[in-house]
Parts: structure tokens; C-alpha cells; sequence
């Protein structure tokens, strides 16, 4: 039996490109691992079969759309093994469906899980693209730590960072489609009259100020630097998430924004005591559905114990 712990995400940084021929959009995309996080546990079994506890374990599908399945066939079907046999065990904590790429991060699990379980030690760089092909996400589930993703967001670079923020994450009540933010990001540039296509919009690039606070273990910068072109999409989509925002800025956070595609609200926080404080003010607000403090960065997907 082996237990793998995954980190979620935010992206402190969400810059996005027009949409390119493939669907896709081009991305500046600073990824930030923080200590909520899934623990996926593989066992020997016939087939592959998937079971999910945690609060929100109702709205994970356990058919083989499940992105921790995909991975175990993925990793697999590379290694010519017909008929692979795993039970995979999901303990959800990462909201379902909320911006924090808690789907990816059970896929980056799957894959190092089986990849224990079945004993086939394929080499990171394998590893990597495999997680490339499962969704743009899930490479960085596997490093983990504060990375630059370009491209789709799948071409990781790590980045610099010094000592520990502290975060807060306001779950809401229902998820965002991201392939629909997306949409409506690209919506809202066609009608401001700017163009919505890659040849329209520039490719996005690392904020200089953004990776010098990070660097510099600097939380008053960063609060500063935080941007998601997203945010104006998801917010269109769901517009209480503006009370959401201005609940835990009042609270005290340093900065806030719409974690990815959304609807989860993340709020950098001075330290440990700001981050309970501003929990549970978010949590008393009525304008989410709970509120979690939390820390990073921390390490990708990783075998516990
Ligand atoms: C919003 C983010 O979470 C930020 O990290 C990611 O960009 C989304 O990554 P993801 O959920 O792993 O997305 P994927 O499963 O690769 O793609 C789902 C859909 O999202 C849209 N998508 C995703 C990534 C990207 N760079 N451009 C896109 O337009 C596309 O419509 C795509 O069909
Ligand atoms: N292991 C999984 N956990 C949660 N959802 C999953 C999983 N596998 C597949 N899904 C499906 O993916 C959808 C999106 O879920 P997920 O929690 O990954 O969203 P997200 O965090 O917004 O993603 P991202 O931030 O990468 O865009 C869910 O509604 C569900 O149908």
C-alpha cells in the first residue's frame, strides 16, 4: 500500500494570451503549492477501481473520467501493462471544481503512487509529460514549490522563494467550469473591443515586482503584485464572489484574488494568526461556504512516510 500526499494550488500570478488555434491559451502562470492538499493510496487490486472520502467526496466522479483512473491507465498503457490492477483511495480535501486543481493534483498522485505500487521507477522527465498529457495542471502537482508555467501552463520553471507565506482560501457553494471561464474571458475581450485570438492579445509574461516579493519572502509585495486575468471572467459568472473579496480584505488580508479559474477566494495573510483570524471572520461573513488557513510553499506530489 503506498499513501501519496498532493498539494493544491493558486496561481499568484494568472496571465493569459489569446486563444491559440488548439483551444488552448498561452500563459504566464506563477503556480504556488500550499499544505491543503489530497492523499491518494494505492493497493494491489484486480482492475482499476477508485473510492473518495472527505466533505465533498459526493461530487468526485468514480468512473474512469476520474483523473487519478486516467493516470493509472496512462502510466500503464506506457509501460505495456495490459490489464493493470490498483484501487486508488482519494481523501479529499482540495475543493471539487474550485481553482485549486485538486483534480490534477489526484492525477500527479496516481501517477507516482502506481509508479511506486507497480515498482516500474520511470524517470521524472517521463513522469512529466505524462502528467502534460492528463491536463495542463498536473505537472506542476509534481514538483510542487512556486514554479513559472508557460505554454499551456505544462512548461515549468522553478522558481525562487524564501520562508513561508500564509493563506486563506474561501470555498464557495458550487464549483466554475474552467474551460467556461475560459470562454468568458475571451467573451468579455471581444466586447471591450481588444480581440480574444493570440494574434490579438500578447503573450503574457512573469511580473518582475511579482518574482522579486517571492524571492524576497516579501508577503506586503506580493499582496501587492497578485493578478488573475481570470478573475474579471469568473467573477462575471459569479458575482457574489466580489462580496468574497471584499469580506476577507476588511478582515485584514494583504491581498486577495480569485484562486485560477475560481470560484475559490485566496487571501494572503501576514502569518499564522492573521490567517485564523481572517478564516474565521470569512467563515462569519455568510459570503462563502467555509474557509480554510493554510501555508506554502510545500512539495509536490510525494510518497508519505
Ligand atoms: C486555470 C488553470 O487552473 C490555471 O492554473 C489552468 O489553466 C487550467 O488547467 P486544467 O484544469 O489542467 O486545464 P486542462 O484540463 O488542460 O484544459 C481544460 C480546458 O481549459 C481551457 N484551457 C486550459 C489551459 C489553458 N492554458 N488554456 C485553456 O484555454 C481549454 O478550454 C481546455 O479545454
Ligand atoms: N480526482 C478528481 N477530483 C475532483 N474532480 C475530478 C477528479 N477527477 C475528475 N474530476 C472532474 O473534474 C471537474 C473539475 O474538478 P477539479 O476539482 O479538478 O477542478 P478545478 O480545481 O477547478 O481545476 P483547475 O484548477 O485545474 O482548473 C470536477 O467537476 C469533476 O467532474
Amino acid at each position: 500500500m503506498i499513501t501519496v500526499r498532493v498539494p493544491a494550488k493558486v496561481n499568484v500570478q494568472l496571465g493569459v494570451g489569446g486563444l491559440r488555434a488548439d483551444g488552448f491559451h498561452d500563459l504566464a502562470n506563477v503556480f504556488f503549492a500550499v499544505a491543503l492538499g489530497d492523499e491518494v493510496t494505492a493497493t494491489a487490486a484486480e482492475g482499476v477501481t477508485l473510492s473518495c472520502s472527505g466533505p465533498d467526496a459526493a461530487a468526485v466522479p468514480l468512473d474512469d473520467s476520474n483523473l487519478a483512473a486516467r493516470a493509472a491507465r496512462l502510466l500503464a498503457a506506457h509501460h505495456g501493462i495490459a490489464d493493470p490492477g490498483v484501487h486508488l483511495h482519494i481523501a479529499k480535501a482540495i475543493p471539487v471544481a474550485g481553482g485549486m486543481a485538486g483534480g490534477s493534483a489526484d492525477g500527479a498522485a496516481a501517477l507516482v503512487a502506481c509508479d511506486a505500487l507497480w515498482q516500474l521507477d520511470t524517470p521524472l522527465p517521463v513522469l512529466l509529460e505524462l502528467a502534460a498529457e492528463l491536463g495542463s495542471d498536473v505537472p506542476f502537482a509534481l514538483v510542487g514549490g512556486v514554479a513559472l508555467g508557460r505554454g499551456r501552463g505544462e512548461i515549468l520553471e522553478p522558481l525562487a522563494v524564501e520562508g513561508t507565506f500564509h493563506w486563506v482560501f474561501a470555498v464557495a457553494e458550487g464549483g466554475l467550469s474552467t474551460p467556461a471561464v475560459f470562454r468568458e474571458c475571451d467573451r468579455l475581450r471581444e466586447e471591450a473591443g481588444t480581440g480574444s485570438s493570440d494574434t490579438d492579445v500578447p503573450t503574457p509574461d512573469a511580473d518582475p515586482a511579482l518574482l522579486a516579493a517571492l524571492a524576497e519572502g516579501d508577503p506586503v509585495a506580493l499582496a501587492a503584485a497578485l493578478a488573475n486575468d481570470l478573475q474579471p471572467a469568473a467573477l462575471s459568472l459569479r458575482p457574489a464572489l466580489a462580496a468574497t473579496l471584499r469580506a476577507g480584505t476588511e478582515a485584514g488580508a494583504l491581498g486577495a484574488l480569485v484562486s485560477g479559474s475560481g470560484p475559490t477566494c485566496a487571501f494572503l495573510v501576514k502569518d499564522a494568526e492573521a490567517a485564523a483570524a481572517v478564516a474565521g471572520a470569512l467563515r462569519a461573513s455568510g459570503t462563502c461556504r467555509t474557509a480554510h488557513a493554510t501555508h506554502g510553499p510545500v512539495p509536490g506530489a510525494s510518497v508519505a512516510g
